[in-house]
């Protein structure tokens, strides 16, 4: 799954608790830990481009190099180590990657200019927010090679969802079989409501759907 529309389309029904759960029922890691939403009501769904940033302290280290090389329709996913003392992406980014049709950006690390990514409606999930620039404090060390957020191992190209409870990503190889799950998972949610609405308890309910063990893995190996 490398077009970014078709990824965008096909993730657009999906939630990240779904596919989350759809990951735990295949052994498979992918939940970003520590990255949040900039702000609620935002979304995104696309292939990665992988940018790495290393500490510099000297005059020249600066943010942003790679945006040129971005295509239209892929996420950014900036690994800065989880850095929160200074930036790795602001406003200008966010308004030329808005500009350029880029999907989201989502930042193991710190980003500033918020009211400017709120006005441009530019899709930013984070650690932390913080005004002090990474100029001459980073630098981008690698682009479009892989990279490990919070012990998950990443590639460009994988698959990567974002809403309000967070981002997840998805082995671009695993997507459609992740993809059918978290849409089963979210049509077994939806019976559970429909059942409680019916006048079930939520117990009853529960288990008629088989709810607690629906991210259970499915090779009896857990
Ligand atoms: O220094 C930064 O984080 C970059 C910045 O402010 C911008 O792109 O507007
Ligand atoms: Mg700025």
């Amino acid at each position: 799954m490398t077009d970014p529309t078709a990824a965008s389309n096909l993730a657009a029904d999906l939630s990240t608790a779904s596919v989350s759960d759809a990951l735990d029922s295949l052994a498979l890691p992918g939940s970003l830990h520590g990255i949040g939403a900039l702000r609620q009501g935002q979304r995104t769904a696309g292939p990665i481009f992988t940018v790495t940033y290393e500490p510099v302290d000297e005059a020249g280290g600066t943010v942003g190099d790679f945006l040129d090389d971005v295509p239209a329709g892929a996420v950014i996913l900036i690994d800065n180590a989880g850095r929160t003392d200074c930036t790795v992406w602001g406003g200008i980014m966010s308004q030329t990657a808005h500009e350029r049709g880029i999907a989201g950006t989502v930042i193991h690390g710190t980003c500033r200019d918020v009211a400017v990514a709120t006005a441009a409606g530019y899709p930013i999930w984070s650690v932390a927010r913080f005004m002090r620039t990474g100029k001459d404090r980073v630098r981008v060390a690698a682009s479009q090679t892989p990279v490990t957020i919070d012990g998950v191992l990443i590639h460009p190209g994988d698959i990567l969802v974002a809403d309000d409870d967070g981002a997840v990503v998805v082995p671009a190889g695993r997507w459609e079989e992740v993809a059918n799950i978290a849409r089963r998972i979210d049509r077994v949610e939806e019976a559970i409501v429909e059942a409680v609405r019916g006048g079930a308890t939520l117990a009853q309910a529960r288990a008629r759907h088989g709810y607690h063990s629906l991210q259970t893995r499915k090779d009896g190996l857990s």
